[in-house]
């Protein structure tokens, strides 16, 4: 029996054409959250199913076939939050995925940096195609200009919103005071507090850059993708937000430089993890290979300067 029963007309052509662009677009939604690595063990179960079909494997297909339906019910349980925010995503207005200006990096990346000088610690989500209304709807309503002034004093010890994450979307502050969820893949990032867990946890689910600025050590980091990246000075940070923002980093998930971590040491104890992330690789006893899947190159930028702390 061949495929196409018959000729291939327009309206076939326009039925492939349609499908491919639905697998492009849901390829572009899971992309860089924690519903890839799912999506991949999908394809795997999916394949092995196929093939017990076609050698006529019955009772292994059957089995799977089975199982298939369960996890399918299972997956939406699973992914409510990403399958919201997908859906969040397809309906939202075009034009609302432009990002923070130049300007407005700058200012991001000179606010975290004085914040982090000072030791006032800090938690801040830029929106990139998940929406984050949802997390934004944890906290308090904003419309404000992003500036250097208003994000120090919105983390100032006693400010009233000083607590929790700050969201941006595009070159806007909408929300301040906003709950985070928590780092809940593995035990990766136990010994991290809860500032840092949360950071981790909100760029595990969506594909959102979020920096943090550490009370206790006066550091500078990005969350992404669910790994936690190395401490970063003030041009680091820059560029790695530029190549973030701009340069569509967001496709591949990953951070564009991610020195290998030393060994030895405190700082490298702490730093262990993020050598591993949750998707795998060396074990906290091996801290300096590069994390699982730093691009070719992106380690020889070289490590940061170490820096004092806790
Ligand atoms: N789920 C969350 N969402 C957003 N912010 C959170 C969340 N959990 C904690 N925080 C923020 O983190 C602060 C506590 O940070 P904690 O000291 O536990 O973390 P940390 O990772 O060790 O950070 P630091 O290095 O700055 O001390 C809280 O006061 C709050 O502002």
């Amino acid at each position: 029996m061949s495929l196409f029963p018959g000729p291939l007309n327009l309206r076939d052509l326009l039925d492939v054409l349609l499908v491919a662009f639905l697998i492009y677009q849901g390829y572009l939604l899971v992309v860089g959250t924690r519903a890839a690595n799912v999506v991949r063990g999908i394809l795997v179960f999916a394949g092995v199913w196929v093939a017990a079909q076609v050698l006529g494997l019955t009772t292994l297909s059957e089995l799977l076939g089975r199982a298939g339906t369960v996890g399918l019910f299972a997956l939406v349980v699973l992914f409510q939050p990403e399958l919201r925010a997908a859906l969040e995503r397809v309906g939202r207005p075009r034009g609302r995925e432009t990002g923070p200006s130049g300007a407005a990096l700058q200012d991001l990346a000179r606010a975290l940096e004085r914040l982090a000088e000072r030791k006032t610690g800090a938690l801040i989500a830029i929106e990139r195609r998940t929406p984050l209304g949802e997390y934004a709807a944890t906290g308090v309503a904003l419309d404000a200009v992003i500036s250097v002034p208003f994000l120090e004093a919105l983390f100032a010890r006693n400010a009233p919103l000083h607590d929790g994450g700050v969201i941006v979307q595009g070159s806007r502050v909408v929300a301040a005071g906003c709950l985070f969820p928590l780092q809940s893949s593995d035990g990766t990032y136990r010994r991290y507090g809860t500032r840092h867990r949360a950071a981790i946890g909100l760029s595990e689910l969506t594909d959102a850059v979020v920096l943090v600025a550490s009370e206790e050590r006066g550091s500078m980091r990005i969350a992404l993708a669910g790994r936690l990246g190395p401490d970063l000075n003030g041009s680091e940070l820059r560029e790695q937000l530029r190549a973030l923002v701009y340069d569509r980093a967001d496709l591949t998930g990953e951070l564009p430089v991610a020195p290998a971590p030393r060994p030895g040491g405190r700082e490298a104890e702490r730093r262990a993890p993020e050598a591993e992330g949750p998707a795998g690789g060396p074990g906290l006893s091996t801290p300096t290979e590069p994390p699982a899947g730093t691009p070719p190159g992106s380690g020889q930028a070289g490590p940061p300067p170490e820096r004092g702390g806790a």
